[in-house]
Order: structure tokens, then C-alpha cells, then sequence
């Protein structure tokens, strides 16, 4: 995990209120989140919780047919409702986009070099050799050398391509880069490669990013802070270390509990384990209104009996609303162990921040030490 791991830089881009619609379809839904200079930021959640939405909004490029509403900030510049020529004057200089697929990003029937050195002189008035010689130079940096610089981009493998447009998006040293899934197609040993490089690339360019990822494992190894989204709107965000110690929201506590790790189970403080020990609360446990267990023997006999039963992998029952048909109070009620039949059905929580950790749940005191237990309960 990269250094910065709480955001004690400044402010780069704020995202206020941030809302967006298709019609009267409301499908990001108040979205408020600071990304800080030289931070990774990962977003996750479930399928159509309004991460590429979202994630486009912050780019200033929402797809046709969307309205939104709210306040996106890149230092002075603000892009919800800016001029099409405001912000694609941003584009390449300030933000950078790592799609998700390479392929239809690049052109078929140009070299990749070619490609490169266009977008070099798309912002620099520079000659030809010039430009070439810089896209060259950026195509070595990300482990392409010169002599595929002149290779189509169906010449490449998926990975050389993730690479090529990794370097694209560097060219000019943006504040911020945005990559939306941007390993999605491909095997694991490539998808690392792929994340390991463009964490090094941003890292050593002083660029944040903006990570939106299905891949809890790449969170925990690259982000710096994290950001949990359900139906559109923000369930928890904090630090990755925290957040991973000590979710607060029961929807995040579900959803890294069934995040197997290299033995096959889940990494949550989990009795099947044998002993669960911290040496101090793990940080992000210290809560305000609450205190917690940070060290638990497990009685032999009870590990004993719990290992005898079958084991099974922690699951959030269910599956998130459409954005047609939210339940009233809290979207994630129907599917929450720990929901209540008052407040939780009926009133939509907001986020609160307690030392640098923000959740948006009713019952986030009540959450128990383990709370991966309750998921396996509800599989
Ligand atoms: N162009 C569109 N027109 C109408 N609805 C859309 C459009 N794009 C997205 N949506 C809806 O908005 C919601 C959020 O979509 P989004 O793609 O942001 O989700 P996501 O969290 O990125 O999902 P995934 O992880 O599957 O990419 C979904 O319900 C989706 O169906």
C-alpha cells in the first residue's frame, strides 16, 4: 500500500451533493467525497450501485442522457454544468481517463506510437519528431520498448494495450487519473501487473486516482482510502486499513467478509480462525459511543465444535434494488441483519464523520465484533 494513508494533503477535486438521473430515474443519489493530491481512492460496491456513473461525473463526461446535478470541483474549475470546451480543456492535462477496455479506446489503423504522439500534440504545440519521441519515451516507461512502438494495437496483448493507454493518460503529468475497472478483461497475473504499474505510474507523477474496482484485494494492496457505495448513494469511506480493521456500515462488513483470502476463507476477525488477537484496537476501532473486544481466545471446545460443522463463506443475501424500485428508509434494509423495523424502513440515513471514517447507517454502534458472523447466519 502506497504511504499516504490518511489524506493529510489538500483537497483536489470535491464531488457535493452529486446527483444523477435518467428521466425521473434517480440512479446516484447525494453523493459527497473529497479526493486529496496524490491519494488513491478506491470505489467499490455491488453491480449498478453508480460507480462508472459516478466515476464519468468526476471526468465531467456523463453518458447521453443523464442529467446531474450537484457540484464537482477540480481547485477552481467546477464541471457539473460547465461548458463542453471548460471541460475538455481539463481532459489529458488535469484528469485522465484508464478505460476499461484499451481496445476500443485506441484506433485499429494507427500505430500505437502514433496514437500516442497525437495526444501529445493535442495539448502541446510541438513538431512531429518531437511528439514521437516523447510518445516513444512514454511507451518505455510503462515497459513497451521502441521497437513496438510502430505495432498496431491488435499486434499487442491485452496487457500491452492496458499499458499503452496507461501511458496515454500520463502523458501530461494529469492531477488526477480516473480508472474504471480498467483490468477488467484480463487473467489475474496481468490484472496485477496492470494495477501494480498504475499505482507506480500515478505514485511517482504525484497524481491521484480514482480507482473503481470490483477487486477488494487490489483495494486493500493499492488504495489509500475507500469509498462504499450502495444504490447510488455513500455507505462508508474512510481509511483502507480501517475500513478493512473495522467496517462500521453492516454492508461493508458483508461485502469484505466474502472476499476469500489465499487459504480460501474470509479475513475477518473470524472465530473459525482460533485466536483472534490485536494487539491494540485495530485503528478505525476506537469508536466514539462504542467499545469492542480486541482480544478474544476461542474456548478450545468451541473452536472445536465450530470447526467440526460445515464451513461456509459469508454472503450478503440478495441482491441490491433497482434504482426503480428503492425500498423506503435505507436501500440496504431488506437485505441487513441488523435492521430495525422503525427507523431503518423508514428514514433514509445520512452520513456522518467521526475522525476521518464517514458511515451512513442507523445501527452502526450495534455492529458486533465479528460481523462477518451475521452474513453467514443470512446465507
Ligand atoms: N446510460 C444509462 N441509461 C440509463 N440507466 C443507466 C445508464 N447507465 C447506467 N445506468 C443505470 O445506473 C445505475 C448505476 O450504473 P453504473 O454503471 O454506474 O453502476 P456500477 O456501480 O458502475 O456497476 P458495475 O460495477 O456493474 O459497472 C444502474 O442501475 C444502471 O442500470
Amino acid at each position: 500500500m502506497s504511504t499516504l494513508s490518511t489524506p493529510s494533503t489538500e483537497v483536489l477535486l470535491s464531488a457535493r451533493d452529486l446527483r444523477i438521473s435518467f428521466g425521473a430515474v434517480e440512479v446516484v443519489r447525494g453523493l459527497s467525497f473529497d479526493v486529496h493530491q496524490g491519494e488513491v481512492l478506491a470505489v467499490v460496491g455491488e453491480s449498478g450501485a453508480g460507480k462508472s456513473l459516478t466515476a464519468r461525473a468526476l471526468l465531467g463526461m456523463p453518458p447521453r442522457g443523464a442529467t446531474v446535478t450537484g457540484s464537482v470541483r477540480l481547485g477552481a474549475d467546477e464541471l457539473v454544468d460547465a461548458p463542453r470546451s471548460v471541460r475538455s480543456g481539463l481532459w489529458g492535462r488535469r484528469i485522465a481517463l484508464v478505460p476499461q477496455d484499451a481496445l476500443s479506446a485506441l484506433s485499429p489503423v494507427h500505430q500505437v506510437a502514433d496514437q500516442l504522439a497525437a495526444a501529445v500534440r493535442s495539448v502541446d504545440r510541438v513538431s512531429r519528431k518531437e511528439a514521437r519521441a516523447r510518445a516513444v519515451a512514454a511507451l518505455e516507461e510503462v515497459g513497451i520498448a521502441p521497437d513496438k512502438a510502430r505495432a498496431y494495437p491488435h499486434e499487442f496483448s491485452g496487457g500491452m494495450r492496458q499499458r499503452a493507454v496507461i501511458a496515454m493518460a500520463m502523458l501530461h503529468q494529469p492531477d488526477l487519473v480516473i480508472a474504471d475497472e480498467p483490468t477488467t478483461a484480463q487473467d489475474p497475473e496481468t490484472q496485477k501487473q496492470v494495477l501494480d504499474l498504475l499505482a507506480r505510474r500515478t505514485g511517482a507523477a504525484g497524481a491521484a486516482l480514482v480507482l473503481v474496482t470490483h477487486d477488494l484485494a487490489a483495494v486493500r494492496e493499492h488504495a489509500d482510502r475507500m469509498l462504499v457505495m450502495y444504490a447510488g448513494r455513500l455507505v462508508e469511506a474512510g481509511p483502507v486499513d480501517e475500513v478493512f480493521g473495522c467496517p462500521r456500515a453492516p454492508y461493508t462488513a458483508g461485502l469484505l467478509a466474502s472476499v476469500p483470502t489465499e487459504e480460501g476463507m474470509p479475513e475477518a476477525p473470524f472465530e473459525e480462525r482460533g485466536t483472534v488477537t490485536f494487539a491494540a484496537p485495530p485503528r478505525g476501532c476506537e469508536q466514539p459511543h462504542r467499545t469492542r473486544t480486541v482480544s478474544t481466545a476461542i474456548p478450545a471446545e468451541r473452536s472445536a465444535e465450530r470447526s467440526a460443522k460445515p464451513r461456509r463463506l459469508p454472503a450478503v443475501a440478495g441482491v441490491p434494488p433497482a434504482p426503480t424500485d428503492l425500498p423506503a428508509g435505507c436501500a440496504f434494509q431488506p437485505r441487513c441483519p441488523l435492521a430495525d423495523a422503525t427507523r431503518c424502513s423508514t428514514e433514509q440515513p445520512e452520513p456522518e464523520t467521526h475522525d476521518g471514517r464517514t458511515v451512513a447507517c442507523h445501527r452502526w454502534r450495534e455492529l458486533p465484533d465479528n460481523p462477518a458472523e451475521l452474513f453467514l447466519e443470512s446465507v
